[in-house]
């Protein structure tokens, strides 16, 4: 086999629980992880040495280097299988650059399968897992796909059963927001009002209400930790939020890091005119609708 293409979905956060801060710099999670139908597409060829090519949405923001997190997950994949194996990936991107969507770790993800698949590796599942974990916390997650429960700092998974499709509006920001400085700021705001940080939990009524797949229930309990520090760090998203809000979104957050916004809606058509009425508001550099869960990458 000389090449192998696997598309892989961006995720949205529905709850997002940030513990106290670890010794380690990150923070112990609670992280309910949603795969949403946004793709990234990946194609990995057999070549000599390692190389990255990026295109489509924002590729002028992403590493065509050794930082470019997809080359990283073909290097660890190597290392783990002992051996220099080589291969040139083409990413083509639709998931937002830097937009609390996990479009990095998604092609890390996506990397790890094609070339598992391209070099004939045959590991197993819980091998790429271990991989995916020491690339980032959100990459065990891109792995997966569907819909689950991270702890940890978000790597240590638990799949979740859904009862239904969810509809989603997503409002793209121009520019992107640093995860670790939306962390950073989560901690600074929390230091400066002495709040008690509480050790994350699950909230029951959000897993009874993906179970039911009752959009509703479901949107009225979408929490996120990181939504205040990431306004404070981009103050536009308020005004984006409070339209989707009163445009009739069932419910509205901040996706991860953001500066996404996320907007559930009653149904498909409810979306569509969600999205029409953000767009007209012109809150957003560009808008778009997907669907939750979706499976995680896909060999194509
Ligand atoms: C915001 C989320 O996207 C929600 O899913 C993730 O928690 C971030 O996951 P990620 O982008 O894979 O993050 P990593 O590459 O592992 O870490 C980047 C930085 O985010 C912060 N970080 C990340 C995860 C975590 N549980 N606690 C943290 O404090 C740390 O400052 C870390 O240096
Ligand atoms: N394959 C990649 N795709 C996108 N960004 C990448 C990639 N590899 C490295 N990067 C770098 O990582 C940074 C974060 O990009 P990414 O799109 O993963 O952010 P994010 O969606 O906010 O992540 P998360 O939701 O996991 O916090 C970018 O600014 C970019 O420089």
């Amino acid at each position: 086999m000389n090449s192998v293409t696997v598309r892989v979905p961006a995720k949205v956060n529905l709850q997002l629980a940030v513990g106290p801060l670890r010794d380690d710099g990150y923070h112990d999670l609670v992280n309910v992880f949603h795969a949403v139908s946004i793709f990234d597409e990946v194609t990995a060829t057999a070549e000599t040495g390692m190389s990255v090519r990026v295109e489509g949405e924002s590729a002028d923001q992403v590493p065509e280097d050794g930082d470019n997190l997809a080359i990283q997950a073909a290097l660890a994949l190597a290392r783990h299988a002992g051996r220099s194996y080589g291969v040139n990936l083409i990413i083509r991107k639709a998931i937002p650059v830097a937009g609390g969507m996990a479009g990095g770790s998604a092609d890390a993800a996506a990397a790890l399968v094609a070339c598992n698949e391209l070099w004939g590796l045959g590991l197993p599942v819980e091998d790429l897992m271990e991989i995916a974990a020491d690339l980032g916390s959100d990459v065990p997650f891109a792995l997966l796909g569907g819909t689950a429960v991270g702890t940890g700092r978000g790597e240590r998974l638990t799949p979740l059963e859904v009862g239904g499709r969810f509809h989603w509006v997503f409002a793209l920001a121009d520019g992107g927001l640093s995860t670790a400085k939306v962390y950073a700021e989560c901690d600074r705001m929390r230091e400066a009002t002495g709040e008690e940080i509480a050790w994350p939990r699950a909230a029951d009524p959000l897993l009874a209400a993906l179970r039911r797949g009752d959009a509703k229930a479901l949107g009225s309990e979408l929490a996120n930790d990181l939504q205040p520090a990431a306004v404070m760090l981009r103050r536009s998203l308020a005004r984006t939020l409070e339209t989707g809000r009163e445009q009739g979104a069932v419910g509205t957050l901040v996706s991860g890091s953001g500066p996404t916004c996320a907007f559930l809606a009653e149904s498909e058509a409810h979306a569509g005119e969600l999205a029409l009425s953000l767009k007209a508001a012109g809150v957003a550099r560009d808008v778009i609708t997907a669907y939750g869960p979706v499976p995680g990458p896909t060999v194509v």
